[in-house]
């Protein structure tokens, strides 16, 4: 097989977004002589579009971040490369920058009509149309196939993660960190079951079609008030997870309830308000089915004692209207 089929091939051979990621770029350095490439993040913070290297080449390897994108020292504002900046406001296929000795040719990856990410290839010599063509071709491969693995993580409704890629995601942030021994104060991340109140009632009185509406809204609603590193996935129906990036029990709560209001807040077109309660448990410690169980029992209990309210699991236990699951040592107490 020629080396560029090959490399294609072995390219999508992978069904995992970064991995993909560092196959594309270690792609580029075997076809491109004396090149240095990198695959960008962009991502918001604090209201501006920043961006930051997620996977680069390094003495003829590729070599992935270990930071979080928000905590990344090597982030730095989009608008610190105006070339870049100005491609991604213009909805642009590439820009280049040329300096004597350094050229960059960067590629925007867009889905669903935002840029998430951008593949940078830098050489001393400028580049050729040749070279262009090959780069712009793997590209195009990737980035389509980008598009199917991200079709197939995500709810066809409301384009929020699907349930089939929960465990892998929870495995990934919530049970990355190692369990804690207690401490309120300690950052860790937590996961939220949210559910619609009374939502039979929209589907009977407005019928489906404004049920799905209002499931659409719901989900603008979670992402408007959710940080990129947090993860937000509909679970089927009108249930919905969200796995927090690691903070404090303090700060999770702040965000539960910002949810909750946001929710009760939002004037939803012809049906007018809504509400939803929300069970929440800590994630670190636990399987996936126990964690969720317990924000379950959570959010089972929110909706018994009026619904449009915030439960957390460990502060149910601990006052004994829960009766914990789990031996009672395995019990965050703070
Ligand atoms: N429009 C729409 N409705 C859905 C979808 N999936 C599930 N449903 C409806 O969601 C409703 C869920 O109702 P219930 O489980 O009884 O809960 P609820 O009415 O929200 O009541 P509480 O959760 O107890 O507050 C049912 O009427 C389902 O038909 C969907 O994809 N679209």
């Amino acid at each position: 097989m020629k080396p560029l089929l090959r490399n294609l091939a072995e390219m999508t051979a992978h069904r995992d977004h970064l991995r993909l990621e560092v196959s594309v770029l270690s792609t580029l350095l075997r076809l491109c002589h004396r090149v240095q490439v990198r695959a960008l993040e962009l991502f918001e913070q604090d209201q501006a579009t920043m961006l930051r290297p997620r996977s680069w080449s390094q003495d003829g390897q590729i070599v992935s971040s270990e930071h979080d994108a928000a905590g990344d020292p090597q982030r730095l504002p989009l608008a610190d490369a105006p070339e870049l900046a100005q491609c991604i406001a213009a909805g642009g296929e590439s820009a280049q920058r040329s300096s004597p000795g350094r050229h960059t040719l960067w590629l925007p990856v867009w889905q669903a009509g935002r840029a998430t990410a951008c593949l940078e290839v830098t050489q001393p010599r400028a580049f050729t149309r040749h070279q262009r063509d090959v780069v712009k071709g793997v590209f195009l491969v990737y980035q389509n196939y980008q598009n199917l693995l991200d079709y197939s993580e995500r709810d066809a409704l409301t384009g929020l993660l699907n349930r089939k890629t929960f465990e892998e995601q929870f495995a990934r942030d919530a049970g990355s960190t190692p369990a804690a021994d207690g401490g309120a104060d300690l950052p860790r991340p937590w996961l939220a079951v949210i559910d619609i109140d009374h939502f039979k009632s929209v589907n009977d009185r407005f019928g489906h079609l404004y049920g799905d509406e209002v499931l659409i809204l719901v989900a603008n609603v979670l992402r408007a008030h959710c940080k990129s590193q947090d993860r937000i996935f509909r679970f089927g129906g009108e249930e919905f997870v969200v796995l927090l990036r690691s903070v404090t029990l303090a700060q999770a709560r702040q965000v539960f309830e910002r949810l909750r209001a946001a929710m009760q807040a939002h004037a939803f077109p012809q049906i007018g308000h809504i509400t939803a309660s929300i069970g929440f448990a800590a994630s670190q410690r636990g399987s996936p089915v126990e964690v969720l169980g317990r924000a379950d029992q959570a959010l089972y209990h929110a909706k018994e004692s009026g619904r449009n309210r915030v439960c957390f699991y460990d502060d149910l236990v601990l006052s004994g209207v829960l009766q914990a699951k789990i031996a009672h040592d395995e019990v965050d107490l703070f």
